[in-house]
């Protein structure tokens, strides 16, 4: 099978690399035409995947003719704020399928990553993948699970089975807002996770954090289109526990850096994207706007951009009004 990957860097390279390895030709499409070369070059990411060899299947390209002609599907995977500035220069593309990790606040709305798609591309069928993914380690090889969802469940079965192998189990869902939703929110709860860390308040804290995030994202998500039991799932709590604790994990460690002092423009220096800083503001913009109550999502936000000192505003949850749980 031909597909697609928009955009080289670590989830992009991860997955070109996982669906050569299971025999399709992947053309992997850069929008600066000299990584592609080098990727052709060196047959290395190395800026991304360190150590990680291109299998002969994967084609670096960067003229979007180039890269969708012929796919059975597209993956779009560049940073939330990119996509719909990428897909408005593609050719028509049959399908799309959203390995993005990220919401935009637009026009007093706010709108999943699926939407921005059928928006740009209303006649593509489209489908959303998320779960527990760190690019390095599904790259090296070791064993991990996602979720992709669609309406369409002939395209989920599709890319199910595309992407699937003996490291990579992929599981369906009809359920599209509930995993773009899971997928987005838990940068936020992770970046909040590496505050706590990087304060050193122990693991009873830790733990406190994120259960009270996945509520958040429950109550949130479930107000938003997603079924409830779908945050229980992969792209909810299962990306939660691998974001929240892995080392390699850019948004929490970005929290950490948070607590340690470190702001926005330090955090802009580094080349990588940290999805859940952008998701952040674009929860902190549509709370403002609803009324809805997100009140770990307002705490981060309060130490990224108003510069809060982080212990005087988790001191400040611990505070909020008694309630059941
Ligand atoms: N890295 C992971 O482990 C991982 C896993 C699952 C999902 N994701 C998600 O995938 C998406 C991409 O993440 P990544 O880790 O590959 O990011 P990255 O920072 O490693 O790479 C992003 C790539 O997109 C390009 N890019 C940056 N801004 C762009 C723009 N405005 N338009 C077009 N291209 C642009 C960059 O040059 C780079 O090649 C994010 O939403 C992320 O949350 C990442
Ligand atoms: O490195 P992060 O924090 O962007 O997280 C990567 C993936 O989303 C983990 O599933």
């Amino acid at each position: 099978m031909n597909v697609a990957v928009l955009g080289a860097g670590g989830w992009g390279t991860a997955l070109a690399v996982l669906l050569a390895r299971s025999g399709h030709r992947v053309a992997l499409w850069s929008r600066r035409c000299e990584l592609a070369e080098a990727l052709l070059a060196t047959r290395e990411n190395a800026a991304y995947l360190p150590g990680v060899r291109l299998p002969e299947g994967v084609r670096p390209v960067c003229t979007a003719e180039r890269a969708v002609e012929g796919a059975a599907f597209v993956l779009v995977a560049v940073p939330a704020k990119g996509v719909r500035a990428v897909l408005a220069g593609m050719p028509p593309v049959g399908a799309y399928v959203s390995a993005v990790k990220g919401v935009r606040f637009a026009e007093g709305r706010l709108l999943r990553i699926s939407q921005i798609m059928r928006r740009a591309a209303p006649g593509a069928r489209v489908a959303v993948l998320s779960g527990p993914n760190l690019a390095l380690e599904v790259a090296r090889g070791l064993p991990a699970a996602a979720v992709v969802a669609s309406e369409d469940a002939d395209l989920a079965a599709q890319v199910q089975r595309a992407l699937g192998g003996p490291t990579f189990r992929v599981y369906t869902s009809p359920d599209v807002a509930g995993v773009e939703l899971g997928g987005a929110l838990k940068n936020v709860m992770a970046l909040a996770a590496g505050m706590a860390d990087g304060l050193e308040l122990g693991d009873n804290a830790k733990a406190a954090l994120l259960t009270r995030g996945l509520r958040e994202m429950v109550r949130f998500g479930t107000a938003h289109g997603g079924a409830v039991e779908t945050f229980y799932g992969l792209s909810g709590l299962g990306d939660l526990m691998a974001t929240a604790m892995s080392p390699l994990s850019r948004n929490r460690s970005a929290g950490e850096r948070f607590a340690r002092g470190a702001t926005l423009a330090d955090l802009e220096t580094g080349r990588q994207v940290v999805e859940g800083v952008h998701t952040t503001a674009a929860l902190h913009e549509w709370a403002a706007r609803s009324g809805e109550e997100l009140p770990i999502t307002e705490a981060v936000w309060r130490v990224v951009y108003r510069g809060d000192d982080p212990r005087r505003v988790l001191e400040e949850l611990m505070r909020r009004e008694p309630k059941p749980e």
